[in-house]
């Protein structure tokens, strides 16, 4: 890395506005699979000490107007935008990435503290008429207290900043636990939010070992919220060691997104949408395609264009100008990715692009054809650059096809038929849906899904409620 401003890459937890080196873990650059640096390994105690100091800090937080609060999260925003270059370096290092993902995802990320920053100013309450004389009755939004935030690997910028920016903004405080592959794009945002004035306290963030630390913020009654994404395997876990302490929360689950393209469909469109949906991030996001369909009028003209757009993809490093495809997280990840493509190929599934020769740390970007729902990739998400073509004949097929996992997070559909854009989109089980479009996230609109995918959502005017209680004060005595 060439950074500006070194002081940016931090190996030490973040305590009560104390920062706490001790290398006692690895942090592996996925790219060389190399020591990129080290991290603590904090302890139940230290994750104790971060909960008590977010507690503390919860009294002045909480006072501050919305608006200064609003004018804390600005600066932190326009710092994220002042240091984006290192923040992006800092982020391909250590999660893979290609250098303009990683800028373009602390750009997604920026977003959603200059979002809530502004929604800040609008967490209005209600007055209720009364339906007594002598009373008023105020329905007051008020901070949901002490969060626990724990964030995986793929995104480690925009999943920060997108539960810690309407937290922060309703007037909480945090205990955040980036993934242990890739802690330093959290740190590296606990540095500019002491820059920004965000008081010491307000903000904290541990490292380590995420059993420990996930099983003390889950354990403690002072934590009142969790808001995760991950697997819904880890998710489900979560959900269960909060129960005892009843906890608000949020979880951003597994996907295992359809992406159907109808005969009537604008072919070009289609191939860039499946282009944009599966092999962002190198096909590393919850909501990437993970199945697509294709109708059968349209097939062979959309595998030859989509083959042709695969081979194309160029696989490296993502510190290289032209990667476009960066390495996998770590070897479990490749491991995932092969065996579903081996379990593909022995039931018939066959590719349609040319094999690369690549070295240990990256997936081949490849397209099957001839997929069909007996295979793994169907009903678990691959998490990698696999795309395979499932033929479908009807639009009742599609749909069950589409509908028919335990997922429910995003989906995806190209057609130019109106009436089957209705139809066909509220019959879709997710949460998010793409007509004719590869892109569904956006700070502006809300984001989450539905079924083994999750609870709640993030972004939008939703997001802010999930950090928020309503408390309904009701004033007598006033006849
Ligand atoms: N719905 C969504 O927005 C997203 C969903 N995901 C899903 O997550 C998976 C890939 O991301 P990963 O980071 O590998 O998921 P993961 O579930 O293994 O890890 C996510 C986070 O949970 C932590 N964690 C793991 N075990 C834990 C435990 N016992 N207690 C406390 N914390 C624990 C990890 O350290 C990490 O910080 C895929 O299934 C993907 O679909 C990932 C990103 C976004
Ligand atoms: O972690 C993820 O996969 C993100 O939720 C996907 S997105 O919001 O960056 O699209």
């Amino acid at each position: 890395m060439q950074l500006t401003d070194k002081e940016l890459f931090r190996e030490a937890a973040l305590i009560d506005g104390d920062w706490i080196a001790r290398a006692d873990m690895d942090v592996i650059n996925p790219a060389t699979s190399t020591v990129l640096g080290t991290m603590p390994d904090c302890t139940a105690a230290e994750t104790e000490a971060a909960i008590a100091a977010a507690e503390t800090a919860m009294v002045g937080w909480k006072a501050r107007t919305h608006a200064e609060r609003a004018d804390l999260l600005m600066a932190w925003y326009d710092l994220m935008l002042e240091h984006a270059d290192d923040l992006a370096q800092i982020l391909t290092a250590e999660q893979g990435k290609p250098l303009a993902e990683a800028k373009g995802e602390i750009l997604y990320g920026a977003s959603f503290v200059r979002w809530f920053a502004e929604e800040a100013r609008r967490i209005n309450g209600h007055i209720i008429p009364s339906p007594v004389k002598g009373k008023k009755i105020f329905a007051m939004k008020e901070p949901v207290g002490v969060c626990a935030i724990i964030t995986p690997w793929n995104f480690p910028n925009a999943m920060i900043t997108r539960k810690v920016a309407p937290g922060l903004a309703a007037g909480c405080t945090m205990v955040i636990k980036p993934s242990d592959f890739t802690p330093y794009s959290a740190l590296a945002l606990g540095v500019l939010a002491e820059r920004a004035g965000i008081p010491k306290g307000v903000l904290n963030i541990l490292t380590g070992r995420p059993e420990v630390i996930g099983a003390t913020l889950t354990a403690s009654p002072t934590v009142r919220k969790l808001s995760f994404t991950g697997s819904t395997r880890v998710g489900a876990l979560l959900a269960e060691q909060c129960a005892p302490t009843l906890k608000k929360m949020s979880l951003e689950l597994g996907g295992n997104a359809p992406f159907i393209v109808f005969d009537d469909a604008d072919l070009d469109a289609a191939v860039e949408g499946a282009m944009v949906s599966k092999f962002r991030n190198g096909g590393q996001t919850c909501v990437c395609a993970n199945r697509i369909l294709v109708q059968s009028g349209i097939h062979d003209a959309f595998v030859a264009a989509l083959a042709a757009k695969v081979d194309a993809l160029r696989v490296g490093p993502g510190t290289e100008a032209d990667t476009t495809i960066g390495p996998m997280i770590n070897a479990a990840a490749i491991a995932k990715i092969t065996t579903h493509i081996e379990d593909a190929l022995s039931k018939g599934a066959e590719r349609a692009t040319v094999a690369r020769n690549l070295t240990e740390q990256y997936a081949d970007p490849v397209v099957l054809t001839g997929a069909t729902t007996e295979m793994r990739l169907a009903s678990e998400e691959t998490f990698g650059p696999v795309a395979p073509i499932f033929k479908f004949e009807t639009e009742e097929e599609a749909l069950a096809i589409a509908n028919g996992t335990p997922f429910g997070l995003a989906a995806y559909f190209y057609t130019t038929n109106m009436a089957r854009a209705f139809r066909f989109g509220e019959a879709l089980e997710v949460g998010l849906v793409g007509l004719n479009t590869g892109a569904v996230s956006h700070a502006e609109a809300p984001f989450g899904g539905v079924k083994s995918s999750g609870l709640g959502r993030e972004g939008a005017q939703e997001g802010i409620e999930e950090y928020l209680e309503t408390k309904a004060f009701h004033f007598g005595g006033l006849d």
